[in-house]
């Protein structure tokens, strides 16, 4: 079958390094037909405490760059629900798609940190499931056993900060989450696996299946697939929209779109599985609560994807320290195999055993479904194929697991933060933001502050799905009308907070990083690329400052001389330009980020301190 188990590679050409850094963008097509509304849910006790820290998170960039200028495209006929958006961490315009170019202008930066050329890795690190990467989860309040997540972030508890009493007395925010309460949940799932797991395909015809796609355009894109010889991706063109995805049969960016089950509202995120584009799978990855990891099932497929350089383990990896908590696997392509329930146990076995031991899910947030993202098998409907029925009992559908989800908590109660993920003028209202909410709420007619250029400018409209809304709260996807500013004091990665409590703007922090399995020690002075919500940044390992217990985070050295693999530390990072972070003891879901070097993320961490602040440097104000 084509495509099938193909391990898709670009041209040296397309990923070769020329630029030194790519500021994000996004690609936005709201629509006022089939806007879904998203439904905020207060979670119950028991999932509040299993769920401690594992919230979705914002883009974030600081690059000066000139805001993009265009009308929102308006939404092609039978795309999937109300909301079709890109992310990436390209530099290309908002309303343009991505190009390879763009893409692999991430790679760049991360090849050209601090002038030096890293992308061989030969001082990076390699993989990062270590044997020992266990403990080194654990240290981070990562670990699966509730108990353990619970002791292990005691000491890094997020502190409750006032929300602002302004917004308060205009409306009664509670009493409009409750309203919006309804009964379906909102989920964000990311979808994410090896090179050619399926996921696309799987994605694409579950919606298809949910009646997000219609016929004519599914039949359209069977259609053009064959004509370009790519007859089975058409299922993948529904989330690949691109022309170069679509001719290469590559995902390159996240495109987001949603849909709903019984039960659920879902914003999907499906995430590129090629290695160039890991930084954009990380853009994805920071915005979900929950994951789905396409695996696939073909002889040889599921070991390739598994083994050392395969994407497989990264993924769920760097899933994991993003703050994903609950994982559904997805075993594909199980038709290839003929439905057999002896590999589709070994596959379970392997993952599972990943997946607590090493990556720290805890067991009951790991489900397995088997399936075919092509016949489009137990997606949505109960399995027919006699050789699944068989052994395969009582059947869970992949909705029916997505269903048994739990939302995380919102936190809707600290203050305000969007980080900006795209600038754009809008016919008929002006200039506008898009992001999603990163905490508390935002209402027209707020005063919000513009960082790092520390600007006021008032909320004039506040639009979720292209429908105007009285306020969106922590979760939301929205565009945001500005005035009282100019355009050029918002950059993509701009943070709008709430104006009595600012966000901060770092250009060095102190942080507790655990260190994946690098093939190289990390020594004072060692060049990375700091990964943070959509953004990617070079930076310096300035200063070791002491080495950790894994399993206590007790000073086991300090002034290390350098730190090895599966090691954890706390460190010193300066950034070349000032970043908005936010530390992880008060938004702990804003407070991770990820470093990667020579193309392997090497570590995951959380922001403990900002040691040093400029607003104003490198043009960025
Ligand atoms: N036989 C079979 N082929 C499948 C199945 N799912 C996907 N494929 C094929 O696998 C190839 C890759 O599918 P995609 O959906 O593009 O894979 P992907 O994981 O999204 O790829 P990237 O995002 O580029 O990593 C296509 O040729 C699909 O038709 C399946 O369940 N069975």
């Amino acid at each position: 079958m084509p495509g099938v188990g193909s391990d898709k590679q670009l041209p040296a050409s397309e990923t070769a390094l020329s630029t030194p850094y790519t500021a994000p963008t996004s690609y936005t097509v709201p629509t006022a037909a089939a806007v879904v509304k998203p439904t905020i849910v207060t979670p119950s006790a028991s999932s509040v405490k299993a769920t401690v820290g594992f919230l979705e998170k914002e883009d974030t960039v600081v690059k000066k760059q000139t805001p993009p200028v265009s009308p929102l495209p308006s939404k092609k006929p039978g795309d999937a629900g109300g909301l079709k958006l890109k992310v990436s961490v390209a530099n290309s315009p908002r309303s343009s798609p991505k190009t390879v170019q763009q893409q692999t202008n991430v790679k760049k930066a991360e090849g050209a940190v601090g002038g030096m050329d890293v992308r061989d890795g030969d001082n990076a690190g390699r993989e990062m499931a270590g044997s020992n990467l266990r403990s080194a989860v654990e240290m981070m309040g990562l670990e699966g056993d509730e108990g353990t997540i619970q002791s292990s972030v005691n000491s890094m508890k997020p502190v409750a900060t006032p929300k602002s009493k302004s917004k308060a007395s205009r409306l009664d925010v509670m009493a409009e989450y409750s309203k919006r309460h309804g009964d379906k949940e909102l989920l964000n799932l990311v979808v994410i696996g090896h090179v050619d797991a399926g996921k696309s395909t799987l994605m694409g015809h579950l919606l298809y299946q949910l009646g997000s796609v219609n016929k004519k355009t599914m039949h359209k894109y069977e259609q053009e697939s064959k004509k370009l010889g790519k007859s089975s991706f058409a299922f993948a063109w529904v989330l690949d929209e691109t022309e170069e995805e679509r001719t290469r049969g590559v995902t390159m960016d996240v495109a987001q779109t949603r849909f709903e089950t019984d039960k659920k509202i879902v914003t999907l995120l499906d995430a590129p599985g090629h290695k160039d584009f890991i930084p954009n799978m990380i853009t994805g990855t920071s915005q979900a609560d929950v994951a789905v990891l396409v695996i696939n099932a073909t002889r040889g497929e599921f070991e390739t994807g598994f083994d050392a350089g395969g994407q497989t383990r990264e993924h769920a990896l760097l899933a994991r320290s993003l703050g994903v908590g609950q994982v559904i696997v997805a075993v594909n392509k199980m038709d290839t195999i003929d439905w057999s329930q002896e590999r589709y146990q070994l596959i379970t076995k392997k993952l599972g055993q990943f997946l607590t031991r090493q990556a720290g899910f805890r067991e009951a947030d790991v489900t397995f479904v088997p399936c075919s993202g092509l016949s489009g098998e137990n997606l949505s409907r109960p399995p027919a194929v006699p050789e699944l029925v068989a052994w395969y009992t009582p059947a869970t559908t992949l909705v029916e697991q997505i269903d048994k989800l739990r939302p995380p908590v919102r936190p809707i109660d600290k203050p305000f933060r969007l980080n900006v993920s795209d600038v754009f003028t809008r016919v008929g209202s002006g200039f506008n933001v898009a992001g999603r909410v990163g905490s508390g709420f935002v209402q027209p007619g707020d005063k919000v502050i513009i960082m790092p250029a520390a600007m006021t400018a008032t909320v004039k409209n506040v639009f979720i799905d292209d429908a105007p809304e009285a306020v969106a709260f922590a979760g939301d996807q929205v565009n945001i009308t500005l005035s009282g500013v100019d355009m050029v004091n918002v950059n993509i990665g701009s943070c709008l907070c709430d104006p009595s409590s600012p966000t901060k703007s770092a250009t060095r922090i102190r942080a507790k990083i655990v260190i994946f399995n690098i093939a190289v020690p990390i020594t004072k002075g060692f060049p990375v690329v700091f990964h943070y919500q959509s953004i990617n940044e070079p930076a310096v390992i300035k200063r070791l400052l002491s080495q950790l217990n894994r399993s206590t985070g007790e000073v086991v050295k300090r002034k290390p001389r350098c730190l090895v693999k599966n090691s954890s530390a706390v460190v010193e990072i300066e950034l070349e330009r000032s970043l908005c972070l936010e530390l992880y003891t008060d938004f702990k879901d804003l407070g991770r980020f990820m470093l990667r070097s020579g193309g392997h993320t090497i570590a995951a961490g959380l922001v403990e301190e900002i040691v040093q602040s400029k607003m104003r440097q490198n043009g960025l104000s």
